[in-house]
């Protein structure tokens, strides 16, 4: 997502009718601290929390026919297929009504991450806040970003600690589970950091603070910085 997306749509006469959604990505290890922050950045800058495990044990209680196979999934510490899990935050960014959306430990592999980015762009055609041809569509599609990540980083000793006493009877807060998750997130989530970073999209936050103050760190990403005019913009 960017300007870059606007200023094409528009010159492929298309038209921008409504505003873009805006996503950010939360991501960081298990037990790194995303669900605490993401419940403070709601509370002061009006974005709607999405968590992809939440969704998908969600999914597991409602009775789904994918339930079996997501918790199977869950308790080895497996990532669910794309499509599932993109179904349920899509089902959730609909009926949300809001344009500002924190999806927390989403993507977290290759797939996740490339399957997203192609159904935001669906999703913003069936808003229809972009209508283009069907060149501009296809070039659009690589193009579809979040606004920026947020990496909780934070070492493995401290999110064993966190899961451990997280109390919240989650099947995979156990330590063999636990392992299962760090070396996915390894070798699989990882990857997808490293790619956005090198996109100059990630907003790296030391976790291993006190809540407060990683919120603080976290504030600073989220509060807009004022401009700073010369002399000559302040004129123009
Ligand atoms: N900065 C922190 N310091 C100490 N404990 C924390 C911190 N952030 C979160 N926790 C606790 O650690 C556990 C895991 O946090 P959670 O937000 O569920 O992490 P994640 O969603 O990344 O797995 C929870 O019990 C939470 O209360
Ligand atoms: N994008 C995702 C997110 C979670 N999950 C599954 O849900 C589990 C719990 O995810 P979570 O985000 O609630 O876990 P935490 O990082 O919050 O501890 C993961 O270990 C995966 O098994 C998934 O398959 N795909
Ligand atoms: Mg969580």
């Amino acid at each position: 997502m960017g300007t870059a997306v606007d200023a094409v749509a528009k010159e492929a006469n298309g038209s921008v009718t409504e505003k873009k959604p805006t996503v950010v990505f939360v991501l960081g290890g298990p037990g790194s601290g995303k669900g605490t922050q993401c419940a403070n950045i709601v509370q002061h800058f009006g974005y709607t929390h999405l968590s992809a495990g939440d969704l998908l044990r969600a999914e597991i209680k409602s009775g789904s026919e994918n339930g079996t196979m997501i918790q199977n999934m869950i308790k080895e510490g497996k990532i669910v297929p794309s499509e599932v899990t993109i179904k349920l935050l899509q089902k959730a960014m609909q009926e949300s009504g809001n344009d500002k959306f924190l999806i927390d430990g989403f993507p977290r592999n290759e797939e996740n991450r490339a399957a997203f980015e192609a159904v935001l762009f669906q999703y913003m055609l069936s808003l229809r806040v972009i209508d283009v041809c069907a060149e501009i569509k296809s070039f659009l599609q690589t193009k579809i970003e979040p606004e920026f990540v947020l990496f909780f980083d934070c070492p493995e000793e401290e999110m064993e600690q966190r899961i451990l006493s997280r109390n919240q009877g989650r099947e995979d807060d156990n330590v063999e589970t636990i392992r299962k998750r760090f070396k996915v997130f390894l070798e699989s989530s990882l990857p997808v950091i490293e790619y956005y970073d090198a996109k100059g999209k990630v907003r790296k936050i030391d976790a291993a603070k006190p809540v407060e103050e990683v919120f603080e760190a976290v504030k600073t990403i989220f509060t807009p910085k004022e401009k700073v005019k010369c002399h000559r913009c302040a004129i123009l």
